[in-house]
């Protein structure tokens, strides 16, 4: 939003751009040239010298929130100390008083209450209808003009303003609490400040950091979530603390309304190709975000820089001191590009072409993509916002979202995929799996075992099953080990005569089976899946078979129990038949062996079975002749051990002395060993081996290899760990949900809606499930119900709904609790119902595009205003006590008078403690809390803040 310029403004009075100059210079605000923009309180001036000229409201035109473009003259003699509350406050005062209150009374109170009459031109952002709580007429309304004499006022700057006293003489130095006067400032012992060159202390030094620095890009350095120099720190803000704790942080406030004209603090030369510093808290294509750090104290929450501020009070400090003159061609080039950029939701954004590709990690925060479009993340919050998301700055965002909101921008956003993450990963240790294995021909290639999974009902006897299965080993009992259980173990049998060897995972069930999936490791190349006959197939059975088609793994049927009385293996034929498992005797292709695991019956036909299957369905090969990739299976921590992990080596071969990774493990293999406890040097492809000298214990289902060395191991590791946090973030919204499915179909993400079904009893389920697949979905999209059944929601139905991206269906039944929190942490979306109906409406709806979410507003907290910093160029900053709850940046507000709203759609758009900006401010403590271009604050005015949150449905 453009700003005022000097020859407009004279046009518009009717006088010369010279005299208007002069007369400003008279007013005691330097104003460059006739070209140079001013702020709305200077303006204000201009026109009460001149009452008979035109009476447009200036204000509004810069109430968009356009930082000031005001040059105010520096350095100035003396000023008034009406806008700079607590400056005088000693520093070993403010210092003892660090821990409670930033707003301070005594010495420190601005001087209004000695002034009620006039007020100051600042207000003049008020808008007219207001009724004016100042008995005293205001300057404006002042008959005649005061050229020359000093007016109460509360530009902090200006020469000719400020309070009079009576019985001082006027343009007498007076302790006053601007610090980089240099005619003033309270008398400190011992204080060096004013000596000092660049104020007491420089703008936004929060740390040993030099401002100067954190404006330098650094090239080609990977960004790995933490902030770093060139990043988006604000000038000087120095501080250990990502974010800084001195200056504005990426969040986009602290440097609520930076100044454009102004360069950043602290940098005395600026760096040619240097980023300006304080990106992070600045508008779009700005250069300067010089307020920078918090850092000056000059108030109860800063102090300014040398030769001219902003800010003094609550947000205060000034920027270097000679940022007037440095007002660079870029500058100004960006002051320009800022005015004509277009805005949405009231604020200017950088736009992309629609072409410019911008890359981003996986779990980024609209701070990260701000960074890369050199945007304010504030204005990014507000613009997500105007399109209908809701998220703070520093939130991680999911693909979707970064889509939307680069799309409105002109920008195509590449979220890297998991497998991008980890193939670039491995790419910058020159390690290209993929590459790896395309290079491999026939002749590297040779024939490795089928690893099984048994899967099962529980109690139809799978763990029975895998032992009799490892009795049939043909070589057991030859290293006459005992046999123990390491999560897996490889059995040689004779099949037609040759010898043949299978790999059983040997942790019966599903969920091992899923969470390794869920992990993107497909283990298993077979499936047998366990059903008594004596009891038929049950809910656990439906499950592991859903399981396993899921994953596309071929099945073979062990019918168990077939010794006992009452068993039945052809209705189990016959039920397996209604879920797609067409026994070869009826003319379909699975395999079904009876067996019985107790008596050791057809034990071998069930092993034949797996391998024909095998045979006929897969491409069991991989090369051996290289370092080891896989698996692992299962790890625990030994006491006497250490890390013990059983991995499964897929390909390549794994020797003792090797230097490995897994997951975030990391280390040398020290020893191996088999199912048998026995020692050994070398495993092959499909080889199941107990590995120790692992720096911690891997997760099943963590992917393994061999590096050259072992310092490659650890950087692989701890890149995927920092890689994994980032991912848990992103991770916190949804992956799918019924809201958006129709989104997700009309960009081609999806074409199936696929759902979880559970519920209390099997009728109901039943009966939504048969409803459900009534839905005339149209032609489009697909609805598939991949799994279904009763009881609570489990930890697997979870981790089934993540591989699948699948929507859980509850009906009278709720998750447990960590279920609950894993679904959260997995983004997985679960729905309740108690009616049936309820349930399919809402899934038609969805199908339709047409289930919109609903938001109910929800109260976070409430702050009384006690003291109001006037700052030209931030804005008011209303220094606040939480009253109640807790107030949090960025969250959305509204301003109360006497219980009465008077303000709507407002935002916390800065926040400080002192000179810090502050993420959240809890009850009982005081703040800054700056309103965006929100001006209009008064004492004992409420700001309640507010957040919407989606009302869950029933
Ligand atoms: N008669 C008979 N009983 C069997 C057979 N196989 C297993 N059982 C018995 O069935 C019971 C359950 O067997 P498990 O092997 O523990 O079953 P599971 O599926 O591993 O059970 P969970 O681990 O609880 O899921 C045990 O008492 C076994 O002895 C069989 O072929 N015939």
């Amino acid at each position: 939003m453009a700003k005022v310029r000097v020859h407009e403004l004279a046009k518009e009075l009717g006088i010369t751009s010279k005299d208007a100059l002069a007369k400003l210079q008279e007013l005691g605000e330097f104003v460059r040239s006739a070209s140079s923009t001013i702020e709305a309180p200077v303006v204000k001036k201009l026109r009460d010298a001149y009452p008979s000229g035109g009476a447009k409201p200036v204000a509004a035109r810069t109430s968009g929130g356009a930082p000031s473009a005001v040059r105010p003259s520096a350095p100035k003699p003396a000023q008034a100390p009406a806008a700079a509350p607590v400056a005088s406050v000693p520093a070993p005062a403010r210092a003892a008083d660090s821990a409670g209150s930033s707003i301070k009374p005594g010495p420190a109170r601005p001087a209004a209450p000695q002034a009620p009459a006039p007020r100051p031109a600042a207000e003049s952002t008020r808008p007219a209808s207001r009724p004016a709580a100042t008995p005293g007429p205001r300057p404006a309304a002042t008959p005649g003009p005061r050229p020359s004499g000093p007016r109460p006022g509360n530009n902090p700057f200006s020469s000719s303003q400020g309070m009079q006293r009576p019985g001082r003489e006027e343009r007498a130095p007076r302790p006053g609490n601007n610090p980089f006067a240099t005619s003033q400032g309270m008398p400190r012992p011992g204080s060096r400040d004013g000596d000092r060159p660049g104020g007491p202390r420089p703008a936004g030094s929060g740390g040993p950091r030099p401002g100067g620095t954190s404006g330098i890009p650094r090239p080609g350095a990977p960004r790995t979530g933490a902030p770093r120099p060139g990043g988006p720190r604000p000038a000087g803000s120095g501080g250990p603390r990502p974010g800084g704790s001195g200056g504005p942080r990426p969040g986009g406030s602290g440097g609520p309304r930076p100044n454009p004209g102004m360069m950043p603090a602290r940098t005395e030369r600026p760096q040619p190709g240097a980023r300006p510093a304080g990106t992070g808290g600045r508008g779009p294509g700005r250069p300067g975000g010089a307020p920078g750090g918090g850092g000056p104290a000059g108030g109860g929450f800063g102090k300014g820089g040398r030769g001219r501020g902003g800010t003094q009070g609550a947000f205060g400090k000034g920027g270097a001191g000679r940022g007037k003159q440095r007002k660079s061609k870029r500058a100004k080039r960006q002051e320009l590009e800022q005015m004509s950029a277009p805005s949405l939701g009231g604020v200017s954004v950088p736009r992309g072409d629609g072409e410019t590709i911008v890359r981003l990690r996986r779990g980024a925060s609209i701070t990260d993509f701000a960074e890369k479009i050199d945007a304010n993340p504030a204005s990014l919050v507000t613009v997500l916002f105007h399109l209908g998301e809701m998220a703070t700055a520093t939130q991680s965002l999911d693909e979707e979202t970064f889509g939307v909101l680069g799309e409105e921008l002109g920008y195509k956003i590449q979220v890297v995929s998991p497998e991008d993450e980890e193939r670039e990963l491995l790419e910058s240790f020159d390690i290209d799996l993929d590459a790896e294995l395309e290079a491999e021909t026939d002749e590297d290639l040779e024939v490795r075992p089928a690893v099984v999974t048994v899967m099962g009902h529980v109690d139809h006897g799978k763990t029975r099953l895998l032992d009799a299965i490892r009795h049939t080993n043909v070589v057991e009992g030859e290293h006459g080990g005992i046999t123990q259980h390491i999560g897996a173990y490889q059995i040689s049998f004779e099949h037609d005569g040759d010898p043949r060897k299978l790999t059983f995972i040997d942790t019966p069930g599903h969920e091992a089976f899923t969470a390794m999936r869920a992990r993107g490791a497909q283990v298993t190349d077979i499936a047998v899946l366990v059903v008594a006959a004596d009891d038929g197939v049950m809910p656990q059975t439906v499950e592991a078979l859903n399981h396993a088609q899921a994953a596309g793994v071929p099945i073979v049927v062990a019918v168990n129990k077939i010794d006992k009385e009452g068993a039945n293996p052809d209705k189990v034929r016959g039920q397996l038949t209604e879920y797609g498992l067409v026994p070869e005797e009826y003319g379909g292709d699975t395999m079904f062996v009876d067996v019985s695991a107790r008596q050791n019956l057809h034990i071998d036909d069930l092993l034949s079975a797996v391998l024909l299957t095998a045979d006929a369905a897969l491409d069991l090969r991989a090369n051996p002749n290289k370092d080891a990739r896989g698996v692992a299976i299962e790890a625990n921590l030994d006491r006497g051990r250490g890390a013990v992990a059983t991995v499964l080596v897929q390909s390549g071969t794994l020797r003792v002395g090797d230097n490995m990774v897994a997951g975030t493990a990391h280390g040398r293999v020290r020893a191996m060993f088999d199912e048998d406890g026995e020692p050994v040097e070398v495993a092959l492809p499909s080889r199941p081996v107990q590995v120790l000298g692992l720096s911690s214990v891997p997760r099943a289902g963590d992917t393994f290899l061999v590096t050259e060395d072992e310092r490659t191991a650890r950087q692989i590791a701890e890149k995927r760990e920092a890689a994994e946090r980032n991912a848990q973030l992103a991770k916190r919204r949804k992956r799918i949900s019924l809201e958006d499915f129709d989104k997700a179909v009309a960009e081609g993400k999806i074409d199936t809606l696929n759902l979880i079904l559970k519920g209390d009893v099997s009728g109901a389920v039943e009966a939504l499930e048969d409803s459900l697949l009534k839905i005339d979905v149209g032609e489009e999209v697909q609805l598939r119900v991949i799994h279904r059944g009763v009881g609570a929601i489990t930890q697997n139905d979870v981790n089934l709904a993540t591989v699948d991206n699948a929507i859980i269906i509850g009906f009278n039944v709720r998750p447990a609790e960590r279920v609950a929190e894993l679904a959260d942490r997995e983004g997985v979306d679960m729905r309740f119902y108690s009616v049936i109906y309820a349930a399919i409406e809402d899934i038609e709806l969805a199908l339709k595009g047409m289930l919109k979410p609903e938001y109910e507003e929800v109260q976070l907290g409430t702050a009384e205003v006690r003291e109001i910093f006037r700052s030209s160029k931030f804005g008011n900053i209303a220094g606040s006590i939480v009253r109640s709850g807790i107030i949090r940046r960025n969250s959305k507000a509204r301003l109360l008078r006497d219980g009465v709203v008077v303000a709507e759609n407002l935002a916390i758009d800065s926040l400080k403690r002192f000179k810090d900006d502050a993420t959240e401010v809890r009850e009982g403590f005081e703040c800054g809390i700056g309103l965006g271009s929100f001006n209009d604050i008064q004492l004992e005015d409420v700001i309640e803040t507010f957040e919407m949150r989606e009302k869950p449905r029933v």
